[in-house]
C-alpha cells in the first residue's frame, strides 16, 4: 500500500482514494446511513461488512454519486460525486447490486456500450480476454451463467479503466469455485492500481481479500480495522477454548484473570475466549486448583466472532431498521 506511506519531503498524508466523513441518509422516516466515516487509501481493498438493512449499499452508492447524502462529505480522489459527477463517473467504475441489463443484449454488444459512455475506455477485445468472455463474445446475457454475469459485470465496471472501483455483492448467489474465481478477479483488479471498494456478506471474503474493513452496523461504522485486527487482540489473534471441568468453578474465578475476556458454561463444557496467552493462563489456573480441564479444544477465534460480537444486537431487532 505505498499510497498511505506519508509524503516524506513534505511529512503530509496523500489523498485518500475514497473519503467518507459524517455521512448521513434518511429515506422518508428511516434512517439508513446515522453516522459513517472511512478514508480508503489508494490502492487498497476496502471491505465493507455489515448485517442486512446496514446501509452499506445506500453508503456505496453515496460514493458512487447515485444518491445525495443529507449530511456528511463524501470525495473520490478529492473530487464531489454529486457536484463533479462527470469527472467522477471516469474514474469511478461501479458494479451494483443487480444488472440491469436487457436479456438480449450480447456480452461484446454491452461492453461496446459501456465503452462509448468514457472519454478513455479499455479496449473491448481485451476486456473479453482479462475476464473470460472471449467465448461468449456473442452471448446473450440472459443466457449467461451467475458467474460469467458476475464477470461481466465486472468487466463493465473496468470499462472506463477507472483508478476505483465499487463492487457490491460480487459473490453473492455464486458458488464456491465461482467465489473463488471472483476473489482472483478483485485481485487482479487491484494488482492493475485500482482501489477497491467491496460491499461483502461474507466473512471468508472479507478476510482473504480485504486489507482493512469498516464493520457497519445500524447505519454507524462499529468497527474499522484490518481483519486480523478485528479478530484479534495483540499479534497471535485472540483464542478460543472449550473443555470439560472434573469439579464445578465460577465464571468469575476466570474472569479475574487478566488474559480472560469471556467466560461461559454451555451445558458440561466451558466455553472460554482471551488473547493469545489464554490457554496458558487457564489452565495453569486450573492447575493451581487441581481441577482437570478434559476434553480440551482450542480454535482461534474468527472474523464471524468478531462480527456477530459487534452486531449481535442488531439481530435481535426486526432486521436493523432504525427510525429517524
Ligand atoms: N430507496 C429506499 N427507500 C426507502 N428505504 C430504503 C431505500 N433503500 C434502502 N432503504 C432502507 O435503508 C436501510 C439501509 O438499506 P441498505 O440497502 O443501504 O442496507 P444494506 O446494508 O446494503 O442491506 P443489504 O445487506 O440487505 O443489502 C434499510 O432499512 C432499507 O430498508
Amino acid at each position: 500500500m505505498a499510497g498511505s506511506e506519508p509524503d516524506e519531503a513534505t511529512g503530509s498524508q496523500p489523498m485518500p482514494a475514497i473519503e467518507v466523513a459524517h455521512l448521513r441518509k434518511t429515506y422518508a422516516g428511516t434512517t439508513a446511513v446515522a453516522d459513517v466515516s472511512f478514508d480508503v487509501a489508494e490502492g487498497e481493498i476496502f471491505g465493507i461488512l455489515g448485517p442486512n438493512g446496514a446501509g452499506k449499499t445506500t453508503t456505496v452508492e453515496c460514493v458512487s454519486g447515485l444518491r445525495t447524502p443529507d449530511g456528511g462529505r463524501v470525495r473520490v480522489l478529492g473530487l464531489d460525486p454529486r457536484l463533479d459527477r462527470e469527472d467522477v463517473r471516469q474514474l469511478l467504475g461501479v458494479q451494483l447490486q443487480e444488472s440491469r441489463l436487457p436479456a438480449r443484449i450480447r456480452v461484446r454488444e454491452a461492453l461496446e456500450l459501456y465503452a462509448s459512455f468514457y472519454r478513455a475506455p479499455a479496449d473491448v477485445g481485451e476486456l473479453l480476454e482479462l475476464w473470460g468472455l472471449a467465448d461468449k463474445a456473442e452471448a446473450r446475457f440472459g443466457k449467461l451463467s451467475g458467474g460469467q454475469r458476475q464477470r461481466l459485470a465486472v468487466a463493465l465496471a473496468m470499462v472506463g479503466n477507472p483508478r476505483v472501483v465499487v463492487l457490491d455483492e460480487l459473490t453473492t448467489g455464486l458458488d464456491p469455485q465461482a467465489r473463488r474465481t471472483a476473489w482472483d478477479m478483485v485481485r487482479k483488479v487491484r494488482d492493475a492500481g485500482v482501489t477497491v471498494l467491496l460491499v461483502t456478506h461474507f466473512m471468508e471474503e472479507a478476510e482473504r481479500l480485504c486489507d482493512r474493513l469498516a464493520v457497519i452496523d445500524r447505519g454507524r461504522v462499529a468497527a474499522l480495522d484490518t481483519p486480523a485486527g478485528l479478530t484479534g487482540r495483540g499479534p497471535a489473534g485472540a483464542q478460543r477454548m472449550r473443555f470439560r471441568l472434573s469439579q464445578p468453578i465460577d465464571a468469575a474465578d476466570l474472569l479475574a484473570l487478566p488474559e480472560v475476556t469471556a467466560a461461559e458454561r454451555r451445558g458440561d463444557h466451558w466455553e472460554v475466549t482471551g488473547d493469545a496467552e489464554v490457554i496458558g493462563a487457564v489452565t495453569a489456573h486450573l492447575a493451581r486448583r487441581q481441577i482437570i480441564a478434559g476434553e480440551l479444544r482450542v480454535a482461534q477465534t474468527s472474523l464471524d466472532d468478531a462480527f456477530i460480537a459487534l452486531t449481535s444486537h442488531a439481530r435481535a431487532g426486526a432486521d436493523g431498521r432504525q427510525e429517524a
